[in-house]
């Protein structure tokens, strides 16, 4: 089976799917949420993001939205972020669990509003706005969340994507999959990352390809790969592996 994924299409405004974002407790990236917040069918802010947003509110020059929901534990969330919200009528969603993080609770919120506008089969993809560059064990656990989710269709029914600093990631399907990019979206630094263990790629597409090659944590990964053709095609065993691209200089942020 192929999988195809157009990265571009989202950072272009011209998404295959409908997608939905949410808004991390780390420094926006204002050029990456800048070119993606538009056409973004819904927006949550985990918690502390809502503090994140409304600073970013106050740069004139960027395109804005009003968020549907601020969702977590709200520990992090200013007072005066939460009043800054409340005037603008945004809801305000508390979930106390401490088995779940505000990004999990984030995206349940997610789920459960689409359900409710589009019924229960509707795919939503979901661009993650967050940052890697923090806590490690907050930065791990944004990759997680990317292959958590796949388990779990109360959490998303549909693709997720991590928009960090410098970097645009998604999980690879098992078997082909076909990456159509627009090399005005990436600069050319690709990485194919074995975060689940040992698996086998075969590549075409990129400056160093591979064929029928093992990667695994220890041995071998491929970092520092180069793009050099508008179709990547990969080819994965039974461990799906994460892709991350580099962004283009005008989609980076501008400082980390
Ligand atoms: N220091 C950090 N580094 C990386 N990611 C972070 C960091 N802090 C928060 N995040 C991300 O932003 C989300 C919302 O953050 P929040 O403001 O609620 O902080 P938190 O209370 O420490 O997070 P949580 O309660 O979810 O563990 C978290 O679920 C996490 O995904
Ligand atoms: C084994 C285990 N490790 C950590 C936590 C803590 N924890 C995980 S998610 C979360 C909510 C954060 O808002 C908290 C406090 C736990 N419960 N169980």
């Amino acid at each position: 089976m192929t999988t195809t994924w157009h990265p571009t299409g989202l950072l272009e405004g011209q998404p295959a799917k409908p997608y939905g974002i949410i808004i991390l407790n780390q420094p926006i990236n204002r050029n990456a949420l800048n070119a993606v917040i538009s056409h973004a069918v819904l927006l949550v802010c985990a918690d502390g993001g809502g503090n994140r947003l409304m600073k970013y509110e106050e740069d004139t020059e960027l395109r804005k939205r009003l968020p549907d929901a601020i969702v977590g534990d709200l520990d992090s969330l200013s007072i005066e972020a939460a009043d800054y919200w409340k005037c603008k009528g945004v809801k305000i969603v508390r979930y106390a669990d401490q088995y779940a993080t505000d990004f999990t609770k984030s995206l349940r919120w997610m789920r459960q509003e689409w359900d409710k506008q589009k019924g229960e089969d509707a795919e939503l993809d979901v661009v993650v706005m967050g940052g890697l560059g923090g806590r490690v064990d907050q930065g791990f656990s944004q990759i997680h969340h990317l292959y958590m989710v796949h388990q779990q269709p109360e959490l998303l029914r549909g693709s997720i994507y991590l928009l960090s600093e410098q970097s645009l990631s998604f999980v690879l399907a098992v078997g082909e999959n076909e990456v159509y990019i627009n090399q005005k979206s990436f600069a050319e630094n690709v990485g194919i990352i074995p975060v689940l263990g040992l698996t086998r790629i075969t590549t075409s597409g990129l400056e160093w390809d591979v064929s029928d090659w093992p990667t695994e944590f220890g041995a071998q990964v491929s970092t520092s790969n180069h793009i050099r053709s508008d179709l990547v095609k990969i080819t994965v065993g039974d461990k799906r592996p994460l892709l991350t691209f580099e962004l283009a200089n005008g989609l980076c942020a501008a400082e980390f």
